[in-house]
Parts: structure tokens; C-alpha cells; sequence
């Protein structure tokens, strides 16, 4: 494990001087880290500051405005595909179609990574406690219940990179040990995980990554003379 300090762990995700920005406002610059299989990452840092933006940009969605990322030493530009097949990403909302139940949503998960997992759906569904929900449209599905369905590709998925946006929220203590659990035996199975949360996180070895460490560059401005 690459925290343990003895064995190294392989290099999986490497981030090169990164800068992102919205709406070519930069939210944080020069951010460097590599991640290793074994590993929980916390992104950290005030509302706003740019934790959703970063994870985004980690699972290909946007693109830094500088810097690169490398997925086993490749830059991911070079290697999409195995990337793709490497990821699992559930972001801020849960991605799941309200007219489908449950059964059909992971079926769609399921057809969509194509060879990425496989595994018992109803099994996945039971674990995130949804047994007996498994046919019900998921409009009349509560926003936990509803949170739970994204959470259930967790018990299907075969990809070593998690990214996962506040995946406990609208989740029941119960819910939340639950998952704890979950993304530790995936790390222990050589996994790396980055996620974020605005809760506690109790998870053993969580190393913090803080956006506030790597402050905007911002470019000097020449002012109007007069
Ligand atoms: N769709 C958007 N269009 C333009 N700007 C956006 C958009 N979404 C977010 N932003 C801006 O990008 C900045 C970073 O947002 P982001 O969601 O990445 O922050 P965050 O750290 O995840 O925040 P939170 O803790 O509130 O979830 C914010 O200041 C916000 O104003």
C-alpha cells in the first residue's frame, strides 16, 4: 500500500500541474498528486472551490485548462478507452432515468461497460437494501432509495478507479457504514477511490487532498492607461 510505506503500490492515476477553471475562471492551479491501487482519496475544500469540477475533469467530462493526467503512465488522451473501461464515476446527481425501475437501470449500467463487470443484479440492489424495489418505476422512489440505485453499480462494477461526488448524501447511517465498507474492500483489492463528501468520512488511511493547497494563478492584468 502506498500509505504503508513499505510496499509500493502501482501508480495508477497521475495528475501533472493541473488547472481548472469555469468559465475561464481559474478555481485551482498547479495541482500535482499521484495516486496509487490501495488507495482513499478525499478531495477537499470549501463550497465552490472546485471538488465537483476536478472529479469531472478526472472522469473526461471537461478538460483542464493546463496540465495533464495519466492513467498507468499513459496520458488519458492517448489511452480513452481503457480508461473509460477503468472508471466508475457517479457524480452529484444519480444518473438514474426516473421512468425505469431499478432492475432496468443496472441493466443499462450493465450494457454500457460491457465487459467492465458482471455479477447479480438483484444481489447489487439487495446489498444497497432496495430488496423488494426491484420492479418499481423509480419516480416513486425516495432520494436516498433513489441514491442507492447509482450506489448498487458499486456491488457490480470490476473498474479499479472510483470517482465518486458526495456519495453518501441523502444516505441513512446505516447506508453510509454500509458503503464505508464497501470502498474499503474495494481499496484492499487493489482499488483506488477519490471521492467527495461533506460528511465525516470515517475510513482508515483517507488521504485529504485540499484544493485550498493550490491556489488560482491569476494572470496579471494590464490595466488601462489613461
Ligand atoms: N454549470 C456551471 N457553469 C458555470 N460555472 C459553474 C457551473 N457549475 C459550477 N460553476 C462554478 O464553478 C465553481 C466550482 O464549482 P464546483 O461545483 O466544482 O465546486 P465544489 O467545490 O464542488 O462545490 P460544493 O462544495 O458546493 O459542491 C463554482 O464557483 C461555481 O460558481
Amino acid at each position: 500500500m502506498a500509505n504503508g510505506g513499505t510496499i509500493l503500490a502501482e501508480l495508477l492515476l497521475t495528475l501533472e500541474n493541473l488547472t481548472c477553471e469555469r468559465d475561464e475562471r481559474p478555481l485551482f492551479s498547479g495541482l500535482t498528486a499521484q495516486l496509487h491501487a490501495g488507495e482513499r482519496v478525499q478531495i477537499l475544500g470549501p463550497n465552490g472551490s472546485g471538488k465537483t469540477t476536478l472529479l469531472r475533469t478526472l472522469a473526461g467530462i471537461g478538460v483542464p485548462a493546463q496540465g495533464r493526467i495519466e492513467w498507468r503512465g499513459t496520458p488519458v488522451s492517448a489511452c480513452r478507452w481503457a480508461f473509460r473501461q477503468s472508471l466508475l464515476y457517479i457524480g452529484h446527481a444519480p444518473g438514474i432515468k426516473a421512468a425505469l425501475t431499478p432492475l432496468e437501470n443496472l441493466a443499462w449500467y450493465r450494457a454500457l461497460s460491457a465487459g467492465s463487470q458482471q455479477g447479480d443484479m438483484v444481489a447489487a440492489l439487495e446489498r444497497v437494501g432496495l430488496a423488494g424495489y426491484e420492479d418499481i418505476p423509480c419516480y416513486q422512489l425516495s432520494a436516498g432509495q433513489l441514491r442507492r440505485v447509482a450506489l448498487a453499480r458499486l456491488y457490480l462494477s470490476r473498474a479499479p478507479l472510483w470517482i465518486l461526488d458526495e456519495p453518501f448524501t441523502a444516505i441513512d447511517q446505516k447506508g453510509v457504514a454500509d458503503l464505508e465498507q464497501q470502498l474499503q474492500h474495494h481499496t484492499r483489492e487493489g482499488g483506488l477511490v477519490i471521492l467527495t463528501s461533506h460528511q465525516e468520512v470515517r475510513l482508515p488511511e483517507l488521504r485529504p487532498l485540499n484544493l485550498l493547497d493550490y491556489p488560482p494563478r491569476v494572470e496579471e492584468e494590464v490595466g488601462d492607461e489613461y
